[in-house]
């Protein structure tokens, strides 16, 4: 899957270009409602990268209710893979109930049946993998329509450009980490080995790659299960810094890595090397990983890419099959018993 990237975004923008969304209206704000690794990690991606492009404010809803703000204006858009995601199914019953405008992306389940009764455009993706792993489909997804609403802030040959840039960089990613590259050129590989036996802390840059932070600490959950925590610079100088104080041998365990973007602010860039600089010193291991090509769409998929073989082979080095999420299905298990 992963070694196939850019056939699934390809394919997925193809899709939404047949999707016919005349019907909605222009809102003044959107709701995103989706959890988990791949719905969610989906939205948060997609509001990086439209962060400075896009005038409508998007927010994301990962609660079983969503905001009481709900209005003409708002649209809501659905996205759960699976399409049977408790959370997001009762926040969009809720949600269609009041009678907003809404657009559901799924790959079938309970989500697509509802939409269909009550009439809202649904997005098909095609289902068959790990939600977390139909990552193209769900951001290409939502990338179309926002641009078919004209909320994406940029023209179609913008796009298209970027959307050329991020196919050979996924190709060329796959070429980079894929299995075939020998460890000594391998920096997923690499990375994976220096994590083992470490917590691994993911810092991303705010706004530029805290989504893709947080996207590596659930991939590392769900793939390697290795408990993982992601934060946000500057943010974290405000109050987790203090805490690099602590006990030196409990330290140790934390391996740090930064995701840094050399087209961020400057000061931001200062900010990492003075980061490193602190914990160079008491972590047990730091590392700053770059993203890679010119737009922005590429540059935050190279970072996510990395991060996906990183935990990938991080599972493998542990003996564990990263497909299974048995701790997910034990809490769907016990929720569908009350
Ligand atoms: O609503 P969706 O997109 O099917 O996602 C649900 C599940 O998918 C996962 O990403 C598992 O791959 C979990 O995080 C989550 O429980």
């Amino acid at each position: 899957m992963v070694d196939d990237y850019t056939r699934q975004f390809r394919e997925a923008w193809g899709r939404v270009e047949q999707a016919d969304l005349a019907g909605i209206p222009m809102p003044d704000h959107v709701l995103i409602l989706g959890t988990g690794g791949g719905s969610a990690t989906a939205a948060t991606l997609l509001r990086t990268y439209l962060y400075d492009r896009s005038e409508v404010p998007i927010e994301i809803c990962q609660a079983y209710q969503p905001p009481a703000y709900l209005r003409r204006t708002t649209l809501v858009v659905a996205v759960s893979y699976s399409g049977n995601t408790q959370e997001t199914l009762q926040a969009y019953e809720q949600a269609a109930a009041s009678g907003v405008s809404a657009v559901v992306i799924t790959a079938g389940g309970e989500l697509a049946a509802r939409a269909r009764s009550y009439g809202h455009p649904v997005i098909h993706v095609p289902g068959g993998t790990p939600p977390r792993m139909a990552i193209g489909y769900l951001f290409m997804a939502l990338l179309g329509v926002f641009h078919k609403l004209g909320l994406a802030g940029n023209t179609g040959v913008e796009l298209a450009e970027q959307l050329g840039e991020l196919y050979a960089v996924l190709a060329e990613g796959a070429r980079r980490w894929g299995t075939a590259m020998p460890v000594t050129d391998n920096e997923a590989k690499q990375l994976a080995l220096a994590l083992r036996g470490h917590i691994p802390v993911v810092y991303g840059l705010n706004p530029n790659t805290g989504a893709v932070a947080e996207r590596w600490k659930r991939q590392f959950g769900e793939n390697a299960k290795v408990m993982a925590f992601a934060n946000l610079l500057p943010d974290a100088h405000h109050d987790e810094a203090v805490g690099w104080e602590m006990e030196r041998e409990l330290f140790g365990r934390f391996f740090f890595i930064l995701l840094t973007d050399d087209q961020a602010p400057r000061v931001l860039q200062q900010r990492v090397a003075a980061t490193v600089e602190v914990l160079r010193e008491r972590a047990g291991g730091v590392r700053v990983v770059q993203a890679r090509g010119r737009g922005r769409l590429a540059r935050l998929f190279s970072l996510v890419h990395l991060g996906d073989y990183v935990s990938l082979y991080l599972a493998l080095l542990r003996g564990i099959d990263p497909t299974p999420v048995p701790m997910i299905e034990h809490f769907k298990a016990v929720l569908s018993r009350s």
